[in-house]
């Protein structure tokens, strides 16, 4: 049986009509949704996402706003900025695209933001809500990850979710949504001894390293689920994800490709987290 190709774009696009119509739904309530992004700096890959972001705001309805900030902005500075978005009632999501210059400190920063408008669900608030399964903003690359594998009716209970990854804004997250969801949760990341050994146990394996070809065929085992999180610009214009897709796909069930596999989902559940918080302002 070849594999399923899970495709984010199909579900991310279904997803955004839905989110389109509650997005109406608010407009004739008189909350017209809004998104403001903040970006510090000139790195490339960032400003492509952003305007992804924008594109999709409008697609929908949302309002958006980019600020573009000067890579050399002191972090107070920084802060002054969020705590106007934080007080302005017209701003429904506040987000601080990552990376920071090295100047700034990223926690500070994260921690500034209201907990009630941190679409991106990085705030220890959420993170601390999402942990113990309390309703809350949850990071938008593992919530478009759990709907994916809802879609794609993958059974989480019990099984065996190896996360290869380990940061705080997919990693951590991803494997805390799937323990919520009764899977057995191995954390594997780059101090991680035998790799192979373990990725090969996988039932699910979730690869967010960000490094192209970390997991090759000979580390998954036949018939499992491949979640590809990597999103990594060639020179050549091209993006690959952390899993050699081709060699992996014929020995899997079921596998996301990159691009248009979790990537669309990201976007789409910013959009989805900055319609809650503007449903709480009704
Ligand atoms: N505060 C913050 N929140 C983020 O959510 C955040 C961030 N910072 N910093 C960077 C990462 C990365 N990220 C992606 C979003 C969409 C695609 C995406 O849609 N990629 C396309 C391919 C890229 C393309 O088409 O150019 C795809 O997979 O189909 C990828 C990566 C959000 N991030």
């Amino acid at each position: 049986m070849p594999a399923t190709i899970m495709y984010g774009n199909v579900l991310a696009n279904e997803m955004r009509e839905n989110i389109k119509e509650d997005v109406n739904v608010l407009i004739d309530s008189d909350i017209h949704p809004k998104l403001t992004v903040l970006i510090i700096g000139e790195n490339p890959a960032s400003k492509t996402y952003v305007r992804m972001k924008q594109k999709a705001c409008h697609k929908v309805g949302i309002a958006s706003q980019v600020i573009e900030l000067n890579e050399n902005i002191s972090e107070d500075e920084l802060l002054e900025q969020i705590n106007k978005l934080n007080e302005d009632n017209t701003v429904h999501g506040i987000l601080v695209q990552l990376p920071l210059p090295n100047h700034i400190n990223e926690k500070r920063v994260l921690e500034y933001i209201d907990p009630v408008k941190d679409v991106d669900g990085f705030h220890p608030i959420n993170i601390g809500r999402m942990q113990i399964g309390h309703d809350s903003l949850v990071p938008c690359t593992p919530l478009g990850i759990m709907k994916l594998l809802e879609y794609y009716q993958v059974d989480l209970s019990g099984k065996h979710a190896v996360v290869v990854g380990r940061s705080n804004i997919v990693g951590k997250p991803v494997g805390q949504l799937l323990l919520n969801q009764d899977a057995t949760v191995t954390y594997c990341h780059s101090k991680t001894e035998q790799l192979s050994k373990i990725t090969r146990q996988a039932d699910l394996l979730i690869v967010a390293t960000g490094k192209a070809a970390t997991i090759k065929a000979q580390d998954v085992k036949e018939g499992a689920v491949v979640i590809d999180v990597g999103n990594t610009f060639l020179d050549d214009g091209r993006v690959v994800g952390d899993v050699d897709f081709e060699a992996v796909k014929d020995k899997v069930q079921k596998i996301t490709p990159v691009p248009k596999g979790v990537g669309p989902m990201t976007i789409t559940m910013l959009l989805h987290n900055t319609v809650k918080v503007a449903k709480s302002f009704i």
